[in-house]
């Protein structure tokens, strides 16, 4: 019989980690290997499910990513940005699928990521979940069919700890967005208005951030015209809808060629 693909994963004691542990080990598609966290970290040499203050898992946390990544065939990563580029290199060297979650990543981080992609699959997206990514397929369908006489106006609530905006989803929203219209989001975002800021300027995609309590995440996308409004709303109640997702990426990903993929290519929209 063959083996489960092995999966590591990083930043394990965070929301997302912890999530994602119960995710694959409850799914019957997948080994946990190993947890990683920075040295020093009070779960390191712990079992995971121990420290998670469970029954034991048979998988350590570990602060060493090299020999992690070693024993395994997928490395499921949500975590922050400078960790995530130095996973990928190491990822890339295990020949390991990066799955990617981590989001408030700059041009530079994503350089790096595609340098990495050139020698191992990886597999990135701002929202894993399948409700999100299909509201990007939406979006960016009825950017298509609208004018610039409609407003676009993206509204994302998180979390008080929540530590980037945008939030990734809501990037992933206004750049289907600007696709369906035929311009960049570079050319078209606006965020963040204060004070005197002038008139709306026509074609220009805004985003709206809030940020309170245990929000998991909620994305509106506005459509505004004269006389009447589109609204498209995703609520995520349960990071479970993510940690889903990252589990089917690390699965997908095997076998896949070198390249850098996203939730998209994973669900076949
Ligand atoms: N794509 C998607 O579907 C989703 C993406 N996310 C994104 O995932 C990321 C994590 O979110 P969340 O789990 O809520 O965050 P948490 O802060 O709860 O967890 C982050 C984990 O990463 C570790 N970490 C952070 N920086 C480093 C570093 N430099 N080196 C090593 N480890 C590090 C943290 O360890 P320490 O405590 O030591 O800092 C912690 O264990 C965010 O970017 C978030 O936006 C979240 C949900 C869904
Ligand atoms: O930080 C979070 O929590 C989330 N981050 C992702 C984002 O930035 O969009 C996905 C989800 O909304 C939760």
């Amino acid at each position: 019989m063959t083996e489960l693909p092995g999966l590591v994963v990083t930043g394990v004691s965070g929301r997302m980690g912890r999530m994602l542990v119960k995710t694959i080990t409850e799914s019957g598609r997948a080994r946990l290997v190993a947890g990683v966290e920075r040295e020093g970290h009070a779960w390191v040499g712990r079992d995971i499910g121990e420290a998670m203050g469970g029954a034991p898992l048979g998988a350590m946390v570990t602060d060493d990513p090299v020999e992690a990544f070693a024993r395994a065939q997928g490395v499921v990563d949500f975590t922050a940005p400078a960790a995530t580029v130095a996973y990928a290199g190491l990822a890339a060297q295990a020949r390991a699928v990066h799955v990617i979650g981590t989001t408030g990543l700059e041009p530079a981080h994503l350089e790096k990521i595609a340098a990495a992609a050139r020698h191992a699959v990886i597999v990135r997206a701002g929202n894993m979940s399948l409700g999100v990514n299909l509201l990007v397929r939406m979006t960016q369908k009825i950017a298509a069919a609208l004018d610039a006489d409609w407003d676009v106006e993206v509204v994302e609530a998180h979390h008080r700890m929540k530590v980037d905006a945008p939030s990734g989803t809501a990037l992933m929203l206004g750049r289907a967005a600007a696709e369906g219209r035929g311009v960049t989001l570079e050319q078209a975002m606006v965020s963040g208005r204060d004070g005197i800021t002038g008139a709306r300027e026509r074609g220009s995609i805004g985003f709206s951030a809030i940020r309170g309590g245990d929000i998991v995440g909620e994305h509106d996308v506005i459509f505004a015209a004269e006389g009447e409004r589109v609204i498209l709303r995703h609520v995520a109640t349960d990071r479970a809808i993510f940690a889903r997702g990252a589990l089917r990426a690390a699965l997908w990903g095997q076998g896949q060629k070198p390249g850098e993929y996203d939730m998209m290519d994973v669900l076949g929209l």
